[in-house]
């Protein structure tokens, strides 16, 4: 039997369309979600991320404000325009893509952006707070793959969930937001040995490590759900997963495919988030 599809682009639309009345009632209030964006360089990728971002905003009915640098910007120059950003009140949400050039240090940037403005969860404090369980911001990708399996009612307690990847930005908090839903998380790499053994053991399996159709058939047990968050550009321009697609979705329960899987999730969760900033800065 092939697998369900979890088609994320379809999630997205109607958690887009029920911001959409969420932020109408705010502006009914006098609130006004507001997002900027901080893109360096002019990396197509980047480019088009932001767009997709720019997009949902302006549906959702978030003001979302991009500002783009030349590639030569100075740390310094970057650390102004965050403290200017933090302080500017009519500012809920701050994003700077990543990656940064390499004159500039990333970990002292994401530890500029206030805490309270941090939609992408990466501050030192977002992190901790997920570790913990605390109510906060959570990474964007962790956050819309958790919101995938729950819209399947995908139990995962007990479940054994095996990441390959361990960015700080997926695949280090996907795991720890899956042992916060119970289940029992193996990290792989690109250090592991027999990384197959492990994989073939997943119940749940979650691969981000940026390479086009690493995980064929033979990575898989039969029944697993295959969450892909592969973001491949090939020659021809497409989008590909890591995940090779047509041959796991004969294995698999569920798989997502790339694109219209994660991606358009991650933009959603930075919506949410943004949202939630503006609601807590205007809390009394
Ligand atoms: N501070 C920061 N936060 C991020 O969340 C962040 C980042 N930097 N840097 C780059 C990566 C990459 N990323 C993507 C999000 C959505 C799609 C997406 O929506 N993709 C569409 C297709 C888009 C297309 O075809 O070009 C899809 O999968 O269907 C892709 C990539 C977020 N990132």
């Amino acid at each position: 039997m092939a697998a369900e599809v979890i088609y994320g682009d379809q999630l997205a639309q109607s958690l887009r369309e029920a911001m959409k009345e969420e932020v109408t009632a705010l502006k009914e209030e006098g609130l006004q979600p507001r997002l900027v964006v901080v893109l360096i360089g002019d990396d197509p990728a980047s480019r088009s991320y932001v767009s997709g971002k720019q997009k949902a905003a302006d549906f959702i009915g978030i003001d979302s404000e991009l500002i783009t640098l030349p590639d030569s910007t100075t740390e310094e120059a970057l650390l102004s325009l965050i403290s200017k950003l933090n302080q500017d009140q009519s500012v809920n949400g701050i994003l700077v893509q990543l990656p940064l050039p390499k004159q500039i240090n990333e970990q002292a940037i994401i530890e500029a952006i206030d805490p309270s403005k941090d939609v992408d969860g990466f501050h030192p404090i977002s992190i901790g707070r997920m570790l913990t369980g605390q109510e906060t911001f959570l990474p964007c990708t962790p956050f819309g793959i958790i919101t995938m399996l729950k819209s399947k009612e995908i139990d995962l307690e007990g479940k054994h969930a095996v990441i390959v990847g361990r960015s700080n930005i997926v695949g280090k908090p996907v795991g720890q937001l899956l042992l916060n839903e119970h289940a029992t998380v193996t990290y792989t790499h690109s250090r592991t040995k027999d990384m197959q053994a492990l994989t073939k053991k997943a119940d749940v399996l979650v691969v981000a490590v940026g390479r086009a159709g690493m995980i064929t058939q033979e990575y898989v047990k039969p029944g697993a759900v295959v969450i892909d968050v592969g973001v491949n550009r090939t020659e021809a321009g497409t989008l590909t997963g890591d995940v090779d697609f047509e041959s796991v979705r004969e294995v698999a329960s569920y798989i997502t495919p790339v694109p219209k899987g994660v991606g358009p999730m991650t933009i959603t969760m930075l919506m949410k988030n943004t949202i939630k900033a503006c609601v807590n800065q205007n809390k009394k």
